[in-house]
């Protein structure tokens, strides 16, 4: 093992993904990608529509299974894996997605203890604390008797969260989490997610197609196209060129919000014009 799969947390090693078409034709979603997730980091999936991010991201917790190649999480194969000890191992990777997929008739206390009562062996004390404990993470304590309806749109997906967070996960898939959100809001659930990445050192992967999502929260982001990962690069790295369009439009962006924080700090430090 070198150096850099073992500060990996995901291991992805040369998935391929393709699905059977209704007309008897094949679609190759998924081609001999690899990719090393290092673990405490945040790492972008960025692409066009339909360039194979979110099948990727769930190859990661193997809702989708590879036709080929291995996915290592934490050190274990999930692929060679029988049933139940997946299931055992996918309580490792909590998932949220962009529509929140929270359950319409439950409170949100009963939303976020859902995972934790699945696997019967926490008793009521126990799943109530550890739900207390995610809301409170999240800021949502007060909204514990609450069902989603009652809620905003960040505020559902800070309860996804939560409950993604109950079986204390290592890693977090999100399927662009922001993208049904409005600015003010993104920005709340970008926060709570950069606290649990931070204070909680869950690594996080995050599938987006916003690049002020990737400049604000990202460490690390790899760009797909048509199936593959064809560029890989430190969001903070300036230095190296980028050879993507995505990852030159990211370039921009980044030059863009350098240029505009310059300008408010030298607006800040210039002294008051009197009048
Ligand atoms: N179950 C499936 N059966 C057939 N084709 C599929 C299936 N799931 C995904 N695809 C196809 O695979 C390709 C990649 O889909 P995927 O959802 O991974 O892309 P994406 O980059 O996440 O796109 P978007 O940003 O639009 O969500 C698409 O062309 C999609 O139509």
């Amino acid at each position: 093992m070198n150096s850099l799969e073992s500060a990996s947390l995901i291991v992805l090693d040369a998935v391929s993904k393709r699905f059977d078409l209704p007309d008897g034709r094949t679609f190759d979603a998924v081609k001999s990608v690899s990719l090393h997730i290092p673990a405490g980091s945040i790492f972008g999936l960025i692409g066009q529509s339909g360039a194979g991010k979110s099948t990727l991201l769930r190859l990661i917790n193997l809702l989708e299974r590879p036709d080929s190649g291995s996915v290592v999480v934490d050190g274990q194969d999930l692929t060679a894996l029988p049933k139940s000890q997946l299931r055992q191992a996918r309580q490792n990777i909590g998932m949220i997605f962009q529509q929140f997929n929270l359950m319409q008739n439950a409170t949100v206390f009963e939303n976020v203890a859902f995972p934790l009562s699945l696997h019967g062996k926490r008793s009521k004390k126990e799943i109530a604390q550890r739900v207390a404990e995610c809301l409170a993470l999240v800021g949502l304590s007060e909204k514990s008797g609450s069902y989603p309806a009652q809620l905003s749109g960040g505020q559902k997906q800070r309860v996804a969260i939560a409950r993604a967070l109950a079986p204390r996960p290592h890693v977090m898939l999100c399927d662009e989490p922001t993208s049904a959100l409005d600015t003010g809001t993104t920005r709340t659930v970008l926060q709570t997610l950069r606290e649990i990445n931070q204070k909680l050192g869950v690594t996080i992967v995050i599938v987006t197609h916003e690049l002020s999502v990737v400049q604000a929260l990202c460490d690390r982001v790899a760009v797909v196209e048509a199936g593959e990962v064809v560029e890989e690069f430190a969001v903070a790295d300036a230095s190296t060129p980028r050879r993507s369009v995505l990852g030159k439009e990211l370039a921009v962006e980044q030059q863009r919000q350098h240029i505009l924080q310059e300008w408010e700090a030298q607006q800040a430090a210039a002294p008051q014009a009197s009048h």
